[in-house]
């Protein structure tokens, strides 16, 4: 057996770890309820995707996992969301920390209305008191890792608005890994963009994976399948099964989730 099949061999004997942990998580918009007892464990540098039809609850559960939904009265989710060893869910948790810890990246892209160079600087001020030279080198640091430093390396001074949208939601990826988080939520990302736009962000999933755990929400079965070590798929608030991707698109446990990834849901 040559070396390389020795080192794969024993990387898939290896447990994954989990950076987070989900138990009997349910959350409710006032008084109605969208999640029921979701129970999942995220590992560490691996991408998971979240699928089901459009209501069933993705969106709702990545928001959960850096408290997105504290913005808004009447939202609460119970049970456990265990990340560095605390429950994030309880009441006295840095939630400015932990969303520098877990950033997202939403549907559409999101620019702040200032420089592409400030749009990078602007999170990274509020949690790091850098020169200019090191604040420099973050930028550019953080732009070539979100595959756009070649791109705009001449307009850094320029609005952040003025870029095409595929460039602006790569400005949003490079925006969250400017803080050095430990974990990116994607939410539908490439929703809004063309195809050429589309492959350069999943090029750049496979290559954040190498430093980061993400989550993705997408409704592209190419894209899950593609893209993610594992896969989710929830329907009506309740996750119907998780397993390895291969093993969802492949061989799927439930029928539910063959009915949905073969189109024929509905
Ligand atoms: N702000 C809100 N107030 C009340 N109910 C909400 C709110 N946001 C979402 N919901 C409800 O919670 C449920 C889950 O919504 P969520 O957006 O998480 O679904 P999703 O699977 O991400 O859908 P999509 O694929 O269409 O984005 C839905 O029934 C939705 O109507």
């Amino acid at each position: 057996m040559n070396t390389q099949l020795i080192q794969e061999a024993a990387a898939a004997m290896t447990p994954k770890r989990k950076t987070i942990e989900i138990s009997g998580l349910n959350f409710f918009y006032g008084k109605t309820q969208s999640l029921t007892n979701v129970n999942l464990d995220i590992h560490e540098k691996q991408v998971t995707a979240f699928i089901g039809p459009s209501g069933c609850g993705k969106s709702t559960l990545l928001r959960t996992l850096n408290r997105m939904y504290d913005l808004y009265p009447g939202q609460r989710a119970e049970g456990s969301i265990i990340y560095r060893g605390k429950n994030i869910l309880e009441p006295g948790q840095d939630v400015n920390m932990l969303r520098a810890k877990v950033g997202m990246v939403f549907q559409k892209p999101t620019p702040f209305p200032m420089s592409v160079y400030d749009n990078i600087a602007f999170g990274v001020r509020l949690y790091e008191d850098l020169s200019k030279g090191e604040m420099d080198e973050r930028v550019e640091w953080a732009l070539k890792k979100a595959a756009l430093w070649t791109e705009v390396k001449d307009k850094l001074n320029k609005s952040g608005l003025s870029l095409s949208g595929g460039q602006q939601q790569r400005l949003c990826i490079a925006r969250g890994v400017a803080v050095r988080p430990d974990v990116l939520l994607l939410d539908e990302p490439t929703s809004a963009l063309d195809p050429i736009s589309t492959s350069k962000v999943e090029e750049l999933i496979s290559e954040l994976k190498q430093d980061y755990t993400i989550a993705i929400v997408t409704h592209n079965m190419q894209q899950a399948a593609r893209c993610s070590d594992y896969t989710a798929y929830m329907y009506l608030g309740e996750l119907v099964e998780f397993g390895e991707t291969d093993q969802i698109f492949m061989n799927p446990a439930r029928k539910e989730t063959q009915d949905y990834i073969t189109g024929r849901f509905g």
